[in-house]
């Protein structure tokens, strides 16, 4: 049954004269229709923001936590339609986005209740001729905030930053990607249900340019910008923001470096660069594209790293051994096996995969392509420096502990990195010298919702996470006081 995904402004759930399709990547099936927000309707999204927010920012942190804490209950009790909702869009195996995407959705908006509660602000007290005084800081909610984002994790990555907006007492415009609407019209629901007053969780489908991400972009009245996608969208969003002065937050994509040293644990360095290089079908900004391997266990490395791709199984994402799904669309995978042409084009061994799977049935119509290894690529080569966004890395052998941080460091992106060694005074010495924004240490995607989070260079601007989310969702105000004695 195709489903029909709304617009939800001023609590109300809104149709649009136009429509897209939602398909499942899985086998290309229709999931929805989704009506489109144009300029007018993503105007009347913040209108109706602008117009709750009087009453939305006088509330207590405690008030906004417990609406966070009932939103995340909520979630929970609805947690198989969530997962069926975000399995039909993205076609990710129920086995990945039951224990990833859904708890993650819940667990976010709990976190920025705990963290809104526990938010206090800086007291200084200045000498002055007449005595002192006393500096404050208030923080104070940013008004209107736009939220743009991606289709890899579509729960996960839209309540990051619902949650902490809300948390801060500012109301949103969030627009989901247009690969993904369906969990983001059921967080609709839930904020219907748990009675989130009309106007602060508005909600808008559709495109980027020409549509409602546009329309978000360029309305005069929405006070700050927060992105995740890719790189060259946040150029331009921060173009078409420049005028405005409006504050931005951006995570963007990522050429993810693993280094692994020939005194790692080698068998869990493998499960480990294979999950990092692989886990949602390699669409994760996270994802470990170019791996780095001492020389001594380089051929060793290589072979069971390709057993391990061997060994992920491709199929119905609803089959609960199912390990690998499909890419998000056609259009993505059109792009991924691009890269898979221009790496044997640029002299890369193909060491496995490379190509489509034939799986059989519906799923023939699906997204699908093969894990994929390569060695032998130079460094400079293009499947080496872009984003290819699919299941696939590059493994190449290095010498020294330099060479690796060099090779790492090659790159205009900056946003995660996996080390492996089991010599920790190395780990502690290479996570200081890595040019990126996150460094795992003999484990990937492990995450505390409270430390900062976010890239450098290509992969981002700014930090969410933990006090990072309330700073950049508030406005800190210093107040000045004069004491008399
Ligand atoms: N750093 C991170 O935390 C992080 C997390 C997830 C994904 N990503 C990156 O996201 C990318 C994959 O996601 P994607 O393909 O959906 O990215 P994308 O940039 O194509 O789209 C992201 C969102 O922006 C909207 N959009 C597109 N053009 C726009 C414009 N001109 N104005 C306003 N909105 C616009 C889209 O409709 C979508 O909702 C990858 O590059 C990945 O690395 C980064
Ligand atoms: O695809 C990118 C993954 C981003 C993950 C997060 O933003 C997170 O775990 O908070």
């Amino acid at each position: 049954m195709v489903s029909e995904y709304r617009n939800y402004i001023n609590g109300r759930f809104v149709e649009s004269a136009k429509t897209f399709e939602d398909l499942n990547p899985a086998n290309g099936e229709p999931v929805a229709r989704v009506h489109e927000a144009d300029a007018e309707l993503v105007d009347q999204a913040v209108r109706a923001g602008r117009a709750a927010l009087p009453a939305w920012r006088r509330t207590s942190a405690e008030q906004r936590a417990q609406y966070l804490e009932r939103i995340a209950a909520v979630i929970e009790r609805r947690a198989d339609d969530f997962l069926a909702a975000e399995v039909a869009d993205t076609g990710k195996p129920v086995s990945v986005a039951s224990r990833v995407d859904i708890p993650r959705g819940a667990a976010n908006f709990r976190a920025f209740a705990a963290m809104i509660r526990m938010s206090g602000g800086e007291v200084y007290e200045t000498p002055t001729p007449e005595g002192r005084a006393l500096n404050y800081s208030l923080r104070q909610p940013l008004g209107v905030v736009g939220i743009i984002s991606p289709w890899n994790l579509p729960l996960l990555l839209f309540t990051w930053k619902v949650a902490p907006a809300l948390a801060c007492g500012n109301v949103v415009v969030a627009k989901p990607s247009e690969e993904t609407p369906g969990t983001a019209t059921l967080l609709a629901e839930v904020m219907d249900e748990v009675g989130l007053p009309a106007g602060v969780f508005n909600l808008v489908h559709g495109f980027g340019p020409g549509s409602a991400g546009a329309a978000i972009v360029d309305h005069p009245d929405v006070d700050g910008i927060t992105f995740t996608g890719e790189s060259k969208t946040g150029a331009t969003i921060m173009r078409n923001v420049a005028d405005k002065v409006r504050p931005v937050s951006f995570e963007l994509g990522g050429k993810n470096a693993a280094l692994v040293f020939a005194d790692a644990d080698f068998d869990k360095a493998v499960a480990g660069v294979a999950r990092s290089s692989f886990l949602n079908t390699g669409q994760v900004c996270l994802c470990t594209e170019r791996v780095y391997v001492e020389r001594p266990i380089f051929e060793r490395f290589v072979a069971a790293l390709a057993e391990q791709a061997r060994a992920l199984r491709p199929g119905d994402p609803l089959d609960p051994e199912t390990t690998l799904g499909p890419l998000i669309s056609r259009q993505h995978r059109d792009k991924v096996l691009s890269y898979y042409a221009l790496a044997r084009e640029e002299g890369a061994t193909v060491v496995t995969g490379g190509g489509v799977p034939t799986l059989g049935g519906k799923l023939d119509n699906g997204c699908y392509v093969e894990p994929t290894i390569w060695t032998g690529l130079d460094q400079s080569a293009r499947c080496l420096q872009e984003e290819v966004f699919g299941p696939v890395c590059h493994v190449m052998p290095f010498d020294t502990e330099e060479q690796a941080v060099e090779l790492a460091n090659d790159s205009r992106y900056g946003l995660a990195s996996a080390l492996w060694t089991s010599n920790l005074d190395r780990g502690h010495r290479l996570a200081a010298e890595i040019d990126a924004g996150l460094v795992w240490l003999n484990t990937w995607f492990l995450r505390d919702l409270r430390t900062p989070f976010g890239g450098m260079k290509l992969s981002g601007l700014g930090r969410e996470g933990g006090r990072h989310s309330l700073d950049f969702y508030s406005e800190l105000k210093n107040v000045c006081v004069q004491m008399s004695q």
